[in-house]
């Protein structure tokens, strides 16, 4: 069945109206990205990652990201996603490396218990290593084979049972987002193979996650973001290949086709069937 570009607007909308800032513990590769694509979307960024004071900034916000490129701010992720929790605002976590680094996902794992995410967004080798708790791969970047993986090992069917017992929203991206909270899975096939060229696209989407969710807190709000976010990848493309540009001029067009949506080109972009 195919899901409504229109759902995807009137999430959007919502965004519009209300602002909504995100608190963002995330890494410094690709902070500066993660702020200005939160503006572009219409919501406000705040990048606070100091233990002594995260608790009270997290309390003003709409939503908090944890990323795990930040691994050094894991003390402030427990603390500022304690308070969250208790607030009942939702929480994302971006589990970046954790296929790479044992201690990693140890933590990972760890800390999902403690604040209880309302969604985990990482890539198919990133979600695959926190579904088995076994590495796959030495980076931060999914494996080349991690589709063709995926699907030996029925990853939705894995993913959808995650989701269930741990009451909670997964997605795993890649060339088709695959989401689910755990009575159905979403298929979006919106993106760009430029995005996997570029570093930040996954924390810039976990970003965006926290807006549409503070937004929405629903599943179909977790698929209206990956098929935004995907959209905006493609026309950034399409610009990039018009123009024979490379991947650092990409980058820009992709957030500025962030701040440039419309919601015609949402309502005919999106492409998300589910199961
Ligand atoms: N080959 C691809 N085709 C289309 N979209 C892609 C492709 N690879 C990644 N994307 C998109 O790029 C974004 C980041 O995904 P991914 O590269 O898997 O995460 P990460 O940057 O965390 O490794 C997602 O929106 C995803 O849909
Ligand atoms: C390269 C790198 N190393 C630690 S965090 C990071 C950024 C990862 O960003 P993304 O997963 O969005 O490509
Ligand atoms: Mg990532």
């Amino acid at each position: 069945m195919k899901f409504s570009g229109e759902k995807v607007v009137e999430i959007y909308e919502k965004i519009q109206q209300k602002r909504p800032i995100i608190h963002c513990i995330t890494n410094a590769v690709t902070v500066n990205d993660c702020a200005n694509i939160l503006l572009a979307a219409g919501a406000s960024p705040t990048m606070a990652h100091h233990p002594c004071e995260v608790e009270e900034i997290t309390a003003g916000t709409a939503a908090l990201i944890c990323n795990f490129g930040a691994i050094s701010d894991y003390e402030a992720m427990k603390t500022a996603g304690k308070r969250a929790h208790a607030l009942g605002h939702p929480i994302v976590i971006d589990p970046v490396g954790v296929s790479g680094s044992s201690y990693r996902r140890e933590k990972c794992l760890e800390l999902m218990k403690i604040i209880h995410p309302t969604c985990i967004r990482g890539n198919y080798s990133e979600i695959q290593a926190l579904l088995h708790n076994c590495g796959t791969v030495t980076g931060v970047d999914a494996a080349e084979d991690a589709l063709a993986e995926a699907e030996e090992t029925d990853l939705p069917e894995l993913m959808k049972q995650y989701a269930k017992e741990n009451q909670m929203i997964l997605v795993a991206s890649g060339e088709t987002d695959l989401i689910t909270d755990g009575s159905c899975v979403y298929r979006c096939h919106n993106g760009s193979p430029m995005m996997a060229r570029i570093t930040g696209s996954g924390c810039m989407s976990t970003v965006m996650l926290g807006a549409f969710l503070s937004a929405e807190n629903s599943v179909e709000s977790v698929v209206a973001c990956c098929a935004f976010t995907g959209i905006a990848g493609e026309l950034a493309a399409k610009e990039m290949t018009a123009q024979k540009r490379g991947t650092m001029t990409f980058r820009n067009w992709f957030i500025d086709a962030v701040s440039l949506m419309t919601p015609e080109q949402l309502e005919h972009g999106t492409d998300v069937d589910w199961f």
